[in-house]
């Protein structure tokens, strides 16, 4: 049987009395890489936060890395690494710094070794001097990777990691990501780039804070019997429309 990182079922959060997340199942294998597509505002970083413990369901059953996400919601916490769409690192401390003081906030013990193996991991060692805020995205982004490894998670969720960087950086980092995967590790990225969906080994699509569809890429193409991804993402998210986008 394939071992489950992320194994939850039901994922609902309401605001205002309106369910942004609505009873959302997601299934993510050990090792693989998994896209969560959606219109702005379907629910993406909602579900994000609440599988990283960061924000409590109003319902929803299940598991991630073993543990029971709502009641062990602190140990997950510990071994998620979650990367945010803002970048949140320091802009006046050197790349080394940054980690450096990430891995205080951590308590790591190794603390040193921990920030070279994520300078090294991520081709970082070079630049290690340069402040953060003088880096292009692409470089941010790395950095802000670099930050979300230093604890060795073993479960990575992004939340569209990669907005406004350009096509070479967005490219080099996805190979980083796939790296990531070789060595076993579980990832779970929001995204609205179609070639980016394309690099993943399954898609959860949601809209209205529902899942649409799910599968490989291939597979949620000829399923809305579309040309393309964004086609089929055009047809499903119309025909949700039609269903319940009035009331949502
Ligand atoms: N703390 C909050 N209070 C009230 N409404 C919220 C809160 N957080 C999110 N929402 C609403 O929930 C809905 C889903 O938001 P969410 O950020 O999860 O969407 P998203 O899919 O990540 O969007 P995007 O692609 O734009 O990042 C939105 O309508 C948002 O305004």
């Amino acid at each position: 049987m394939t071992e489950l990182t992320i194994d939850v079922r039901g994922l609902t959060k309401a605001y205002g009395g309106r369910r942004v997340v609505d009873a959302v199942d997601m299934q993510v294998a050990t090792g693989r890489i998994v896209g969560f597509l959606g219109p702005n505002g379907s629910g993406k970083t909602t579900s994000l936060r609440m599988l990283c413990g960061l924000l409590t369901p109003d319902a929803g059953e299940g598991r991630v890395l073993g543990l029971d996400f709502r009641r062990e919601a602190a140990a997950v916490k510990r071994q998620v690494g979650y990367m945010t769409q803002k970048f949140g690192l320091y802009e006046d401390l050197s790349i080394r710094e940054n980690l450096d003081f990430i891995a205080r906030l951590f308590s790591m013990p190794d603390r040193r070794a921990a920030v070279d193996a994520a300078l090294q991991r991520l081709g970082l060692a070079t630049r290690q001097q340069q402040l953060a805020g003088a880096l292009s995205g692409g470089w941010k982004q790395r950095l802000a990777l670099a930050a979300c490894l230093l604890h060795r998670p073993r479960l990575l969720l992004l939340d569209e990691p990669t907005a406004g960087v350009d096509p070479k950086a967005r490219r080099e980092f996805w190979d980083q990501i796939h790296r990531l995967a070789g060595e076993g590790i579980t990832v779970l990225v929001s995204t609205h780039y179609m070639d980016e969906a394309e690099r993943c080994h399954e898609l959860v699509y949601i809209a209205y804070g529902r899942v649409l569809a799910r599968g490989t890429a291939a597979s949620i193409v000829a399923e809305a019997g579309a040309r393309d991804l964004e086609d089929a993402f055009v047809r499903l998210v119309g025909r949700a429309n039609d269903n319940f986008g009035q009331a949502g």
